[in-house]
């Protein structure tokens, strides 16, 4: 009997491959979260340690490449998964590691959200890993979900202006090996957050209004871990984008201002939307 119901379905399962955020709002802490509130059952192997809060990153401890290669066994051995996300991976080594076992595990959609620096400009990769990113990982990516600074560093350019930018360079990132690239605009400016999803044939546009807020700590693994989620349920990847984009948009609409920084997304904010809590 699935789930203790006979007439259920078993339950997706979506894994986060990266790093902790000890403060809560993004890494694995914002991808598990993300899991739960789209009714996926979420996984971790935990790449890194970081000390962090709202004000920034004060510590990063990767975690021994063994350690981190027996929790992806733990996991893919025994309860699978529909689809994987990879964040924080921090030096070519783990990153060479996490290619392996994920061919090896595979096939199951992957979702690589190239994180780089952190927010408060934290270095959350080795400079000298960004060409192992792009030789081991890109190619086995279903979805690649880079910020405008990562898309830049990934394709050694110095700028992306504008949308017709983010096309281009959605296009270049494409030739690198992923099946579709999703390059974020939260990083451009204008009235409008406009994200690109490009596919190899057709770029579509994905758009909702800039929310004035300093309270977005953590939208890139909240966006990339809400893509993954809706691919573990079997969503076509434009439908898990746009689900995840309208997740991201209620999330930051709803930020936290906790702490004395940059406050998290809020995960709860589209089911809050749908059954308001009454006082
Ligand atoms: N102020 C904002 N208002 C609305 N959407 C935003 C805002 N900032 C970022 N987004 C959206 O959040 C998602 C993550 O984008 P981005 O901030 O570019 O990623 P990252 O956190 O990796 O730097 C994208 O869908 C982007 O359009
Ligand atoms: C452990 C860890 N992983 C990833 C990030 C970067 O997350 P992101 O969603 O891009 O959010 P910001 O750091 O840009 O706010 C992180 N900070 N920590």
């Amino acid at each position: 009997m699935a789930n203790g119901n006979a007439s259920s379905k078993p339950i997706p399962k979506a894994m986060t491959i990266a790093g902790s955020d000890s403060g809560g709002g993004a890494g694995i802490q914002a991808d598990l979260k993300t899991f739960q509130e789209l009714g996926v059952f979420g996984t971790s192997a935990i790449t890194a340690l970081t000390a962090q809060n709202t004000l920034g990153v004060q510590g990063v401890y990767p975690i021994p490449l063994d350690a981190i290669g027996q929790q992806i066994d733990s996991v893919l051995s025994d309860i699978g998964a529909d689809a994987v996300k990879t964040g924080m991976l921090f030096s070519a080594d783990i990153i060479a590691l996490v290619a392996d076992k994920l061919k090896r595990y595979g096939p199951m959609p992957v979702v690589v959200d190239p994180v780089m620096i952190a927010k408060g400009g934290a270095p959350l990769l080795q400079a000298e890993a960004v060409e192992a990113l792009r030789r081991e990982l890109l190619p086995i990516a279903a979805v690649l979900t880079p910020n405008v600074p990562e898309a830049c560093a990934i394709l050694g350019i110095d700028r992306i202006d504008d949308v017709d930018g983010m096309i281009e360079a959605a296009r270049r990132l494409h030739a690198l090996g992923p099946k579709r690239v999703f390059l974020k605009g939260g990083h451009l400016d204008g009235d409008e957050a406009v994200d690109v999803l490009f596919d190899g044939t057709e770029a579509a546009l994905f758009r909702s209004p800039r929310i004035r807020t300093k309270h977005t700590h953590g939208t890139g693994c909240t966006t990339a871990s809400a893509i993954a989620a809706g691919l573990a349920k079997g969503l076509p990847a434009d439908e898990a984008v746009a689900e995840a984009k309208r997740f991201i948009t209620a999330a930051i609409g709803a930020a936290l201002p906790i702490g004395g920084g940059i406050g998290p997304t809020n995960h709860a904010a589209l089911r809050l939307q749908a059954a308001p809590v009454r006082p």
